[in-house]
């Protein structure tokens, strides 16, 4: 006799899109394995919640500060899964989006991806490292508005 699978709370896992790679200068980057159409869900992050008041005692000037999300009260999310490993580039071929309420940040193709692309995000206009095959020049960034954070949100929640 046959039994039912137990119930679950959770679809499936879908098949990840992209893998790991790493890139000369930059470190580890996502890299799309197959094409990806525009507005596609490319990766949902669980995050950690990092409250204001642990960040500036304990995160603040440590290694996590490259990795923090920003959200618009002071608080800062950790992505987890493949979340904090989306390099920067302007322009982006990823949006995405902050869920505080739901502890995840989902990842977006901002446009159509060929296979074999790196999947970047867009960090803000003010870099605390030197841009490796970035595209933009140097000019096109200083006359860029200076007031944001140096974090990797713009897109707050
Ligand atoms: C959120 S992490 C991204 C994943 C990182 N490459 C790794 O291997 O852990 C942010 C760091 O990646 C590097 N990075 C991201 N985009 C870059 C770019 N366009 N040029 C050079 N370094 C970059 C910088 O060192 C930055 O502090």
């Amino acid at each position: 006799m046959s039994s039912s699978p137990p119930p679950t709370e959770n679809p499936p896992p879908t098949p990840l899109t992209f893998v790991i790679r790493d890139v000369e200068g930059r470190g580890r980057g996502l890299f799309s394995r197959a094409p990806i159409s525009r507005g596609d869900l490319i990766h949902e992050a669980p995050c950690l919640l990092v409250p204001k008041s642990s960040y500036d005692s304990h995160a603040k000037h440590t290694v996590l500060e490259h990795y923090l999300f920003n959200c618009k009260d002071g608080d800062r999310l950790l992505a987890l899964g493949y979340g904090s490993i989306f390099n920067h580039s302007d322009p982006p071929n990823v949006d995405y989006r902050l869920d505080k309420v739901g502890m995840v940040i989902r990842y977006f193709a901002g446009r159509d991806v060929k296979i074999g692309e790196e999947l970047c995000i867009y960090y803000g206009a003010n870099l605390w490292f030197e841009e490796v095959g970035g595209s933009r020049s140097k000019v096109e960034e200083e006359s860029e508005s200076s007031d944001d954070e140096n974090f990797l949100s713009r897109i707050q929640d």
